[in-house]
């Protein structure tokens, strides 16, 4: 989990994975099923994947009531990833349920995949969540909110952008998971992305991990893509 370069599988099918995968000739790595893809190919895709190695962050961002998060976080128990997601406005009861169903799903002897809550979208600015959430306190003070809430809860972490990291680690400790959507080189587009950093400022910033989508699925030569991320992401742990 520490410090992985996470890449966002956003393709729209099994087909464009494997396109996708090829070059990279077997290498393993850690990837991220998002709902495009799982919603199409369904558990099979997760099976593909981890019988070719590589680490899963399943990302399905649950958020429902805690009976129904429970159940359904007990059925992808089963699927063996390592790391999953809901998200903290589902709140504290959710969050403990989704752990629940974890621990209930995971096989004796088996480690059960760490569980991290979205708190605000990389994709929401401030003003956007003062207008359209209602909520009043600035971005960060929600962010940190949810976070205490998801520690609280028991989980491993949060998902948020990179420029709350640092706070999070103060409040919360170092072994707090934070994964950080969002990352963007200077000259990348950001997209739909509002709060963005850069590899270096992630990890500047304490980040446990980044995620990583179409600035590598969408390259020309996404190995070579992979590469460049890997050294701007790694050589600043140096
Ligand atoms: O939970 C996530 O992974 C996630 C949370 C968040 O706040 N923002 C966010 O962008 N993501 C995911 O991270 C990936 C970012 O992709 P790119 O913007 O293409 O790098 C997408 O797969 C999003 O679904």
């Amino acid at each position: 989990m520490d410090n992985a370069l996470i890449i966002a599988l956003d393709f729209a099918n099994r087909k464009e994975v494997e396109k996708f995968l090829q070059p990279f000739n077997g290498k393993q790595l850690f990837v991220k099923v998002g709902m495009e893809l799982f919603y199409q190919e369904g558990p099979e895709i997760v099976h593909y994947l981890k019988n070719n190695g590589h680490r899963i962050f399943l990302d399905l961002k649950l958020h429902d009531i805690p009976n129904t998060v429970k159940s359904a976080m007990k059925g992808l128990a089963r699927l063996e990833c390592d790391l999953v997601n809901v998200h903290a406005a589902g709140g504290r009861e959710m969050m403990s349920a989704a752990l629940e169903g974890l621990d209930e799903g995971t096989a004796a002897g088996r480690k059960r995949p760490a569980c991290i809550a979205v708190t605000q979208l990389t994709s929401t600015s401030e003003e956007q969540m003062n207008k359209e959430q209602l909520i009043s306190a600035s971005l960060e003070q929600s962010v940190l909110h949810y976070a205490s809430l998801a520690i609280e809860s028991g989980l491993d972490g949060v998902v948020c952008s990179a420029w709350e990291a640092s706070s999070i680690r103060e409040a919360l400790g170092d072994t707090f998971y934070t994964v950080t959507p969002g990352i963007r080189m200077e000259e990348d587009n950001s997209g739909d992305q509002k709060r963005i950093a850069t590899p270096e400022f992630a990890r500047n910033a304490g980040v446990t991990s980044i995620v990583v989508g179409r600035s590598i699925t969408r390259s020309n030569d996404s190995v070579k893509s992979y590469e460049k991320w890997q050294d701007a992401w790694r050589r600043k742990q140096l």
